[in-house]
């Protein structure tokens, strides 16, 4: 069911920082920022040879990754995002299996324009996992 790692997330409390710690230090490419208000986050994405790098910085009052935050200070690893070839399929055989798809369990439209779902971490190892319409 799953297929390619699409992005390993990561959230920060100064996107325009971590971007330029990115393409300065690190000699990555980096899109500009983004403000996707209905997630409550702005996201760049760092491309690699293999898969993506996304950062998050909280947007607005009520965005989901404010507790990270407050948990992990520095920031931190938020979550993994694996492609799919039918979102609505995945959603059915995981809450088939008992696991929880966050939300209303509708897909929303991600960063990429494309339906995406997230599952609890207390269900997969400790780690949130997003799923991405390939
Ligand atoms: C979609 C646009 C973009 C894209 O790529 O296209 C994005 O990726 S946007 C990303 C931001 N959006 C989301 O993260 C939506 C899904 N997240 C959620 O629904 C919540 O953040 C949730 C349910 C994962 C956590 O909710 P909340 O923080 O309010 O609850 P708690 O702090 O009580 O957390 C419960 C429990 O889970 C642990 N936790 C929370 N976040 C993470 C995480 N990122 N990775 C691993 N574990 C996490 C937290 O520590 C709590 O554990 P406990 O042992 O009870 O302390
Ligand atoms: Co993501």
């Amino acid at each position: 069911m799953i297929g390619r790692l699409n992005h390993v997330a990561i959230a920060v409390r100064d996107i325009a920082a971590a971007s330029q710690l990115y393409r300065g230090t690190l000699g990555a490419t980096v899109s500009d920022p983004e403000a996707l208000p209905e997630h409550g986050v702005t996201v760049v994405f760092i491309t690699l040879p293999n898969t993506k790098i996304e950062l998050l910085e909280p947007l607005g009052a009520d965005s989901p990754i404010a507790k990270f935050l407050e948990k992990n200070p520095d920031g931190g690893m938020h979550h993994l995002c694996y492609e799919v070839d039918d979102i609505h399929a995945a959603r059915d055989r995981l809450v088939k299996s008992g696991a929880r798809v966050l939300g209303s369990g509708e897909p929303k439209i991600g960063a990429h324009g494309k339906p995406v779902l997230f599952l609890h971490p207390k269900d997969f190892n400790g780690t949130l996992i997003e799923l991405e319409q390939a």
